[in-house]
């Protein structure tokens, strides 16, 4: 697992590693250069020329430091400093100070960049805290018109690294080398499509500095697969749990279809699916393996009650529609569930519209609704949520308790009194219909095999993610459908064993 911060997080890691541990800010700086140059040699063939655009700040101070270090290694580089004139750090003035006292070349911001091949980013970094304005913006955008690759420090100047917002303007880098810990703003958009590859450079500030604080926000790698529920060679098929997918209504079979299949490929060892009587036919020939339980127009709730009396875990909504008949099954569910459960699709938009049924939720539930269906559950506009991803997901959890997945291109999931996650696995491929159903099924699934409610939100939007780019091997980004999404899945299982 990674953790990601934000500008404020940083600079209280910062602040803890020099006060508390007594490491100076120049050790660290020169730590950061040093850190930078490692990363962007890889990629130097030694005819580079290049210039290395600097802010006043220490971020603009890294630049001048990297500068004399490329120039140490014989490298052809030079800053140019477009508003020396702003107000300057003390390690800005130091760094200044040794590279002019090297007699190392610094150009006026009038010259032609032409001759450059390299462009190095160091007019703001975390410390950007508002919208860049007229010759700065200007400035900004002349960087992000320069022909050459550009390397941004720490952040890619313009981009907010708490929200991934873009203040006033934005540099494009290729690459962005960013110290210690990723920043929150270079995995949400539109921020990551500005950061290039984002790398990650140690450069002393190690996890020690949170002292007695908790990091809040963080993203899974390859090895949080260990999370997973493990198997046993002396298993039965109930042993992998029995999942309820209350799902599809008339002329919604694939709904219900893709969801219960996907929770079969997570490795329940039982799925059942409760769904209008029109998808009989449909889903018994496409899903064999699923017990059917059906409702026509007289629906009775008690055979619902039963049937959850049967279930290690529930996956409720995803093409149920919002009905009257809907409507009574969600809120016979909310009512009497005692196992886990994920609430998706139609069962948020039957929420959305009878708010009597937001206090039934609770903490063993997850929800997992996209920017529409969250804007319909808390009443906000699609481009606000957008822009807010971290917050509103945080909001809701924290009002109704449940686990929140809220679905966007970075999905984030965030945990009642726990942890946020932020999901970095997954490609645009997996923008298609019925790509839910895939994940709620997933989390369905890993809900029945025993995990916990963050674990099983975190690892599923993860999974679903990891299955995404399996498939794009096979399909490329345009045709994806949630098929291959699922076919995915065996693709991860294969490796894994
Ligand atoms: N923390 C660490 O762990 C380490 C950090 N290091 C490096 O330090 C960098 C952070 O440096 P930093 O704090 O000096 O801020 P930086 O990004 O250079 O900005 C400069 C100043 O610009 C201003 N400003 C803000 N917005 C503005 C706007 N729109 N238009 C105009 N001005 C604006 C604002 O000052 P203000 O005007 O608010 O007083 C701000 O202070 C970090 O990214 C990394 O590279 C490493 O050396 C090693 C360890
Ligand atoms: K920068």
């Amino acid at each position: 697992m990674q953790y990601l911060v934000s500008d404020k997080e940083m600079k209280h890691l910062d602040r803890n590693t020099s006060e508390h541990f007594h490491v100076p800010e120049i050790v660290l700086m020169e730590q950061a250069a040093n850190a930078f140059i490692k990363e962007l040699a890889r990629f130097l063939n030694g005819s580079e020329n290049i210039l290395i655009v600097c802010g006043t700040g220490n971020n603009g101070a890294d630049g001048i430091a990297i500068a004399r270090l490329l120039r140490q290694q014989n490298i052809s580089a030079a800053v140019c400093i477009p508003f020396a004139e702003k107000k300057q750090t003390d390690s800005f003035r130091l760094q200044y100070q040794i590279y002019t006292e090297y007699g190392y070349p610094v150009i006026s911001y009038d010259q032609s960049w032409e001759s450059y091949t390299v462009l190095i980013d160091a007019m703001f970094g975390i410390g950007l805290s508002r919208e860049i304005e007229g010759s700065m913006a200007e400035c900004i955008r002349r960087m992000d018109h320069f022909h050459g690759k550009v390397w941004a420090v720490d952040m890619p100047s313009g981009v907010s690294a708490e929200t991934g917002q873009i203040l006033g303007a934005g540099v494009h880098a290729d690459h962005t080398i960013t110290f210690s810990f990723g920043k929150i703003g270079q995995f949400l958009w539109p921020g990551s499509e500005y950061c290039g590859d984002v790398i990650v450079a140690p450069m002393g500030i190690t996890k020690e500095s949170w002292l007695n604080e908790r990091p809040q926000i963080a993203a899974l790698e390859p090895e949080d697969l260990s999370l997973l529920p493990e198997r046993s060679a002396h298993s039965n098929k109930g042993t992998y749990g029995k999942v309820l997918v209350i799902a599809g209504s008339y002329n919604m079979a694939g709904a219900a279809y893709l969801c219960a299949k996907a929770a079969y490929r997570t490795g329940s060892g039982l799925v059942r699916i409760f769904t209008d009587d029109t998808n009989r036919i449909p889903l018994q020939s496409l899903i064999p393996e699923a017990i059917l339980s059906t409702y026509d127009a007289s629906f009775e709730p008690e055979m619902l009650l039963h049937e959850l009396k049967w279930a290690d875990s529930v996956v409720l909504g995803p093409g149920i529609g919002t009905s009257g008949t809907s409507h009574q099954i969600v809120k016979k569910v909310l009512q009497n569930i005692q196992i886990p459960c994920v609430i998706d699709a139609d069962a948020l938009n039957v929420i959305a519209s009878d708010r009597s049924l937001f206090s039934l939720l609770n903490e063993t539930m997850i929800v997992t609704p996209h920017l529409g269906e969250m804007a319909r559950l808390c009443k906000r506009d699609v481009k606000a949520i957008q822009n807010d991803l971290i917050a509103t997901a945080k909001a809701f959890s924290d009002t109704y308790h449940a686990t929140c997945v809220l679905k966007d291109f970075r999905s984030v999931i965030n945990v009642w009194h726990g942890m946020t996650y932020l999901n970095l696995s997954g490609n645009h491929g997996m923008a298609t219909a019925g790509s839910g159903d895939v994940l709620s099924g997933i989390i369905g699934s890993l809900l029945g095999q025993g995990c916990s409610a963050e674990n099983a939100a975190a690892l599923g939007a993860y999974i679903h993610g990891l299955a995404g780019n399996q498939a794009l091997q096979e399909t490329g980004f345009r045709g994806m459908i949630a098929e291959d999404i699922i076919n995915g899945l065996n693709g991860l299982w294969k490796r894994e064993s």
